[in-house]
């Protein structure tokens, strides 16, 4: 049967927010950020078990969490950078998993629907995110100023989870052990894969900056989430 574990990413100290709780902690009118993804994994029928990677100094709150939501099998502290942190996690799923969704836990809005979509398709496609096309017209800029215009039809913005089959981007990590890419789909990419992108709802968009909070924050508000 074949098992697949998330990777949450919940290590970041959230410099761009700011503040001393880092923005996957704070709450979100009942509950914090990270767990609207914690409730959809422990949910979701295609989620057997999570990996959650935190920042030190929240032991509490990550201790209350994993009481909180079963499918959290372990915990550890993430690294300096993401991709540091997304290594940690691979290595205490070597050999336990087949498939891996990696995740943003700064992304609260994902949905059942997205994960069974996700997990069935990387059985095809090896390597699956959710993405949406740019709405905006898209310009190459170099010190402030305009290079070119890009063909906003090609350009896609990449969020997570990100799936693999474990042995692919197992791999993908150890071939390019001293990159520190943004994302996990980097990894596959540069061994030939073309991950396939499934379109998605900007509504899972990253909790990076304050603004993004309030506009979290009105989304559950008027019920949307
Ligand atoms: N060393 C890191 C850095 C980031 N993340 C996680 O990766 C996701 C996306 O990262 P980002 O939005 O950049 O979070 P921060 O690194 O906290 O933000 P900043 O860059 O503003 O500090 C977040 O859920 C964050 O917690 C992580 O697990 N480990
Ligand atoms: C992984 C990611 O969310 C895909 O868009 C993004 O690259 C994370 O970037 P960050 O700077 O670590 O937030």
């Amino acid at each position: 049967m074949v098992k697949t574990c998330a990777i949450l990413c919940a290590a970041g100290k959230g410099t761009r927010f700011g503040g001393d709780t880092p923005k996957q902690f704070l709450f979100l009118k009942d509950k914090m950020v990270i767990e609207y993804s914690l409730e959809v994994f422990e949910k979701s029928h295609f989620i057997d078990g999570v990996v959650m990677l935190v920042p030190q100094g929240f032991e509490d709150i990550v201790k209350s969490l994993k009481e909180k939501y079963s499918k959290v099998i372990y915990w550890d502290y993430g690294g300096k950078e993401r991709a540091d942190t997304v290594k940690k996690g691979l290595e205490i799923l070597k050999n336990k998993c087949d498939i891996v969704a990696i995740h943003d836990a700064a992304r609260p809005f994902i949905t059942l629907q997205l994960i069974e979509k996700l997990v069935k398709e990387v059985e095809v496609h090896l390597a699956v995110a959710p993405g949406i096309l740019a709405k905006d017209t898209v310009k190459f800029v170099v010190d402030g100023h305009i290079q070119k215009t890009l063909p906003r039809f090609n350009i896609c913005l990449i969020q997570t989870p990100q799936v693999f089959k474990f042995d692919l981007i197992y791999k993908g990590y150890k071939m390019f052990k001293d990159e520190l890419f943004t994302d996990d789909l980097q990894y596959v990419e540069l061994m030939g894969i073309k991950p396939k992108i499934i379109e998605n709802s900007s509504v899972n968009f990253k909790i990076t900056t304050k603004e993004d909070l309030l506009i979290a924050e009105a989304i559950v508000e008027k019920g949307y989430w």
